[in-house]
């Protein structure tokens, strides 16, 4: 699904009006049904809904709401601020709503004295995508106040205070949700952790703008849906055979580091992948031997891998527990100059293309690059916040011809076309060490059963997380551990060919 910016909103918006029977009146009050069909289906009869209204359109949008939760026998309160002026559409859905007497209207100032009931919810209409500045004065103190109260809290379209795009002032006030119903697109804002801790759980709702601007408006950022996954994802033939899967290396571990190699060798079993071997230490011989059975065992060292040599049909993934010494990084090196295949860097992969800035030219053009945020300051530098991360992690996937996966809560990965792909499954539970280490098996499993670089690694982020939230869902985030991901690929694959 594409990611548009506000400007490109307003354009979709505009588009839809001019070209579709409906006018800008009708898409409110699409926008506010969609928005009581939710709240009503999420909340008791017994709720009382307090909404604040700005005085554009989202604030539009919250007159609205206001009269159609109203016909649907709730208790409503509206907050406005009585001395502004409203946009028209605003102005119209003010004056639809204002003379219901069963609705209670105040204005802001009352707000610090108002008796809240006890089963309120808390609406933010404040200010959608039409914020062109931080919030200040009086809109600022009311957000204040409103972040203060015990209830649940409702953002319509966004958090009054971010801006769609960009990352907003570290000081500026924001409202603070816990859901936000958002039209139609995912916002920038909300895939990033410096913004996205304002917005809460994100609800999208359809409101039928046009399929045909949709299609036709050009965007480089994207959230990769189930629907995209399902059009990658390939069930296995059954007239198949161990070769058509492909040949899986795994080069990682090192003395007390060989958990790392276990992780991604299972990760990448369990992925599919039709041969695998660990490319590891003669010290992790026993014990890959043995955890991983159906895994050959390739030995490169003693303690530590010293030697990167595989035949010329592998697919291979580098780096979990490699270690630091001085002879595996001569090693990776002299494998790298000579190597023009593509590969799966993570880890110790990466920290030894670190050392000097000169290195990121010998990473093999169409490689798979999984930094976490350190990793890629290492790599490339530092950047002010997360947007600015992701803009010179399009710059440099460009520049190298090569896939960056920025690991992250909303992973994101830039491609050599210039083109970001967020991921949207994923939890805080997989924030333990190893979780990585199972995405680099299963990258270079998907690599090896030839799916293309760019599917691979969109496919594979994506299954990464949602084997992580059904991890989560039968163990809890706390108790979750890597090896619960791997265990719960087989059921991903599962639920992947029985939703068909
Ligand atoms: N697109 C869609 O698909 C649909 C969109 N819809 C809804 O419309 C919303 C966008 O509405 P919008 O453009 O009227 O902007 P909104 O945010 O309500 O108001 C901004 C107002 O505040 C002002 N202002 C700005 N910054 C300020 C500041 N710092 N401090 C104080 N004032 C400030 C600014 O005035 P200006 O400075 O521009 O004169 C403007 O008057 C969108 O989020 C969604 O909810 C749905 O109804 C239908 C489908
Ligand atoms: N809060 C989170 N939400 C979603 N995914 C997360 C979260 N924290 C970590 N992850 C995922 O877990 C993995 C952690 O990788 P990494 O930091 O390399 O760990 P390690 O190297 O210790 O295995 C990444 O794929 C990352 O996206
Ligand atoms: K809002």
């Amino acid at each position: 699904m594409k990611i548009f910016t506000s400007p490109q909103i307003r354009k979709c918006d505009a588009f839809t009006i001019e070209n579709e029977p409906v006018t800008s009146l009708a898409l409110m009050e699409r926008a506010a049904t969609a928005c009581a069909g939710w709240l009503s289906r999420k909340f008791s009869g017994e709720t009382v809904y307090n909404i604040f209204c700005g005085h554009g359109n989202n604030g539009g949008d919250g007159f609205a709401l206001a009269r159609l939760l109203y016909h649907k026998g709730c208790d409503v309160n509206v907050f406005m601020d009585s001395a502004q002026n409203l946009s028209a559409d605003a102005e119209i859905n003010f004056k639809r709503t204002k003379d219901i007497s069963g609705i209670e209207f105040s204005d802001f100032s009352k707000v610090n004295k108002f008796q809240f009931e006890k089963e309120s919810v808390i609406i933010d209409a404040l200010f959608g995508t039409g914020l062109n500045n931080a919030i200040e004065g009086k809109s600022a103190e009311l957000i204040k106040v409103l972040n203060e109260l015990k209830f649940p809290k409702i953002s319509i379209d966004i958090p009054s205070g971010l801006f769609a795009d960009e990352v907003s002032d570290k000081n500026s006030v924001v409202f603070k949700a816990d859901e936000t119903l958002s039209f139609q697109f995912w916002k920038k804002a909300f895939l990033h952790a410096e913004t996205g801790q304002f917005c809460g759980k994100i609800n999208i709702l359809d409101i039928g703008l046009s399929s045909e601007f949709i299609e036709n408006e050009i965007s480089d950022s994207f959230v990769i849906d189930e629907g995209l996954v399902r059009e990658i994802y390939r069930p296995r033939q059954e007239f198949s055979h161990k070769g058509n899967f492909g040949k899986t290396v795994i080069a990682a571990g090192s003395s007390g580091k060989m958990g790392a190699a276990v992780l991604a060798t299972q990760a990448a079993l369990k992925t599919g992948s039709g041969l695998t071997f660990s490319l590891a230490p003669q010290c992790g011989y026993e014990i890959l031997q043995t955890t991983c059975p159906e895994a050959m065992f390739l030995k490169c060292g003693q303690d530590f891998i010293t030697s990167f040599e595989v035949d010329q049909d592998v697919i291979l993934g580098i780096g979990p527990g490699l270690g630091t010494e001085r002879e595996t990084y001569n090693a990776l090196l002299a494998f790298l100059k000579a190597c023009d295949k593509t590969l799966v860097l993570d880890a110790d992969a990466l920290n030894v293309i670190a050392e000097n800035t000169d290195h990121v030219n010998l990473i093999p053009k169409k490689s798979i690059l999984t930094p976490h945020p350190k990793e890629f300051e290492r790599l490339f530098g530092t950047t002010e916040n997360s947007f600015e991360r992701l803009n010179l992690a399009k710059d440099k996937a460009k520049q190298l011809e090569i896939y960056i996966v920025l690991k992250d809560h909303h992973t994101q990965i830039a491609t050599p076309e210039g083109k970001v792909f967020y991921n949207l499954t994923g939890n805080s539970g997989m924030a333990k060490g190893g979780s990585g280490d199972v995405l680099l098996g299963i990258l270079t499993s998907l690599l090896a059963q030839n799916y293309s670089v760019k599917e691979a690694a969109l496919f594979g982020v994506w299954l990464h997380g949602k084997a992580g939230d059904f991890a989560a869902e039968n163990h809890s985030k706390e108790a979750m551990i890597p090896s619960d991901l791997i265990a719960e690929l087989g059921n991903v694959f599962k639920y992947l060919n029985s939703s068909q």
